[in-house]
């Protein structure tokens, strides 16, 4: 009956976790999947999200269904993280914006709202990009294809081939957009060159559907979202997908969100109803837990500002191990450059190493990254940092 079914290859990123957790290797490092560890390797609870945790606990009260687009504070929540506080596009209620699964409930919703209501819109994802983007897309029928991005050979981005690409696509294809903390590469854009896609943007009526999954790990949550904030202020149609998964450390939670900024009122309630009629047919209504969790911290200010602290404290961990990371592998191979592990932002370093340097890194030191050469930063600490360079300095060495 079901041998027709084929067999699921796995994934790159989650497969790689269950192998490092079966490895024996006491030396052990996980650098593949994209979670914050602390100092001491262990994933946190917030300061913020324990306080939020505590008055969700008591008094206990009952779990009913959620609305389909989750609740009003989970929703303002993210609509506040993303566009500014004070933002006159929502004051002016331009911006459809329902909790999800998620980062990646958003992304599905997403692509399911464009296949429904752009049938003939191409997805345009960066080369390298995270490689869920590409099987959420093509999962819900909408083609995807590749725009030039980043250049292995001199740790940049190919910026004027990007142009030169966006300038070919049609009006309505679809741009997906990382505006902070690319994943996998770390590099960014710099703000000159997001008003240049912008306009490019605008010029060929494209769709920029922007996901960020790492607010607050780049430089700050302001300057995180310039692209998302830029292309309101450009009036730009615009989606995006928010997840508060690394950023509130709540991943097996599930919190998220998908935002669509809306030329008027009218389009945004149309836009609204449709987001909630996808949520109902793919999976009803979003999680209560992570919603209650992300409702308090998100509209209280004491937890907000507290919340931006903890943060901004994991931000400035991750840049440590950068330059740690760095200086010693310097000392260790003079002949390499590796200001590309600085120059890059947010959780991943995209190292550079092929993929047999990757797989040896993984069987004779157990350190595992993704075969891309994708580090996750956020992975490193003092006390595995001299392993992890020693280990990939002799793989370089060879
Ligand atoms: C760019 C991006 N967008 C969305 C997500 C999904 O977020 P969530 O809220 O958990 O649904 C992730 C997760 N990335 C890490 C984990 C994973 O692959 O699922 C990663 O790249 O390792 C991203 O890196």
């Amino acid at each position: 009956m079901f041998e027709r079914v084929d067999y699921y290859a796995g994934d790159p990123i989650l497969g790689l976790m269950e192998k490092f957790l079966e490895d024996s290797n006491p030396n052990k490092v996980n650098l593949g999947i994209g979670i914050y560890y602390d100092e001491d390797g262990v994933l946190p609870v917030l300061d913020c999200v324990k306080t939020a945790e505590q008055r969700i606990a008591d008094p206990i009260s009952p779990r009913p269904y959620l609305p389909m687009a989750g609740l009003p504070g989970h929703r303002k929540g993210c609509q506040e993280l993303l566009f500014g506080k004070d933002a006159k596009v929502l004051q002016d209620g331009l911006v459809a914006t329902i909790a999800t699964i998620g980062g990646s409930g958003a992304l599905k919703v997403g692509a399911e709202f464009i296949n429904e209501w752009f049938p003939h819109a191409k997805c345009y994802v960066s080369d390298p990009t995270w490689a869920n983007h590409i099987a959420i897309f093509e999962g819900s029928d909408v083609e995807v294809g590749k725009y030039p991005y980043y250049d292995k050979a001199s740790n940049s981005v190919k910026f004027d081939e990007m142009i030169a690409f966006f300038n070919t696509l049609n009006k309505d294809d679809v741009v997906l957009l990382h505006p902070c903390c690319h994943n996998p590469t770390g590099m960014d854009l710099t703000r000159e060159q997001w008003d240049t896609v912008l306009d490019v943007v605008q010029e060929r009526s494209l769709i920029p559907f922007m996901d960020i999954a790492y607010q607050g790990f780049g430089d700050d949550m302001d300057s995180d979202a310039y692209a998302i904030r830029k292309a309101v202020d450009m009036g730009l149609p615009l989606f995006v997908s928010n997840s508060f998964s690394k950023n509130l450390s709540l991943y097996g939670e599930r919190v998220g969100g998908l935002s669509v900024v809306c030329p008027t009122v009218d389009e945004a309630e149309r836009v609204f109803g449709q987001l909630n009629a996808f949520v109902r047919r793919i999976y009803s209504s979003p999680p209560s837990h992570g919603g209650r969790v992300v409702d308090i911290v998100m509209n209280d200010e004491a937890l907000h500002d507290q919340w931006v602290g903890e943060v901004y404290a994991m931000r400035d961990r991750i840049k440590a191990m950068r330059l740690k990371l760095k200086s010693v592998l310097e000392s260790k191979v003079p002949n390499r450059n590796f200001d590309y592990i600085t120059r890059q932002n947010g959780m991943f370093s995209f190292t550079g190493l092929t993929p047999e340097q990757v797989e040896r890194l993984q069987s004779e030191f157990g350190i595992y990254m993704i075969s891309n050469s994708r580090m996750c930063v956020a992975g490193l600490n003092t006390s595995n940092i001299d392993y992890v360079a020693n280990a990939m300095a002799d793989v370089l060495k060879d």
